[in-house]
């Protein structure tokens, strides 16, 4: 049975005081809620990590990750933040190939596979995200995007180390627009995905894979999302910075 994940992507947002304000709520809210194989996470700037960390002990069900980390071990890159550095604040997660930080900060495919690899060596489970922008959509060439980024940036891995992983399926077109993926799209994405993981790794593996989607998914949508055979969870954005949509979310799948 493989987990199934509600994450939370605060992207930019809360000053330091404000995120332990509401990680606090989303605690009191989630706590019962997260439940057998699954999983809430939340994704904060890295000022909050350490705290949120020990905020979240004692809660087996309730995770915290970091949005970014650089691809070397360490070194002179002013301003920049390490895999080990966030592993050593107790973060099991981070999320890697962001649609913003490809667009903004110029990440390849390339480059996350050297940042997939830095994290998994210490110790971090990589939440990958691949997705097909509005213009590739409409090109047609969105199965073409998605293997090619899963190919690039992830397909290098061995069996195990692949299995750390979970992979986010976020059509860029949907983040943040309001405008959700129908839950038909996003299934047949998914199922496309799982299908080449197979293909490379066999079933096993394949059916062992968590994958979520994001894309303005919201405590009214994410029932029928995540009642797809495979869809896994969620990646959230603007929901996750209410304790209420967030822990709705979260409770779709009791
Ligand atoms: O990482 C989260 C996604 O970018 C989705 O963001 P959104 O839920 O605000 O559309």
């Amino acid at each position: 049975m493989r987990k199934k994940i509600v994450a939370g992507n605060w992207k930019m947002n809360l000053d330091y005081n404000e995120g332990l304000a509401l990680f606090s709520e989303i605690i009191n809210m989630v706590k019962d809620e997260a439940t057998g194989t699954q999983e809430a996470v939340i994704c904060s700037p890295f000022i909050h990590i350490h705290s949120l960390v020990q905020l979240s002990k004692g809660y087996s069900k309730i995770a915290v990750g970091a949005q970014n980390a650089h691809q070397e071990e360490k070194g002179a890159y002013t301003g920049e933040i390490s895999a080990k550095m966030i592993k050593s604040t107790g973060a099991a997660y981070v999320i890697l190939g962001h649609s913003e930080r490809r667009q903004y900060f110029g990440e390849t495919n390339a480059l996350l596979a050297k940042k997939t690899d830095t994290a998994l060596k210490n110790d971090l489970r990589p939440i990958f995200c691949i997705g097909e922008t509005l213009q590739e959509r409409e090109a047609n060439t969105h199965f073409d995007v998605i293997k090619t980024q899963l190919v690039e940036g992830i397909f290098h891995l061995d069996a195990d180390a692949f299995a750390k992983l979970v992979i986010a399926y976020e059509p860029v077109w949907a983040i943040g627009t309001g405008v959700t993926a129908t839950s038909a799209q996003a299934q047949e994405i998914h199922e496309f995905i799982r299908k080449e993981i197979a293909a490379k790794y066999g079933q096993e593996v394949a059916d062992a894979t968590t994958i979520l989607y994001g894309g303005s998914c919201n405590p009214t949508n994410a029932a029928e999302l995540f009642a797809q055979p495979d869809i896994d969870g969620g990646l959230i954005g603007g929901a996750s910075l209410k304790s209420r949509d967030f822990t709705d979310i979260v409770k779709t799948f009791n």
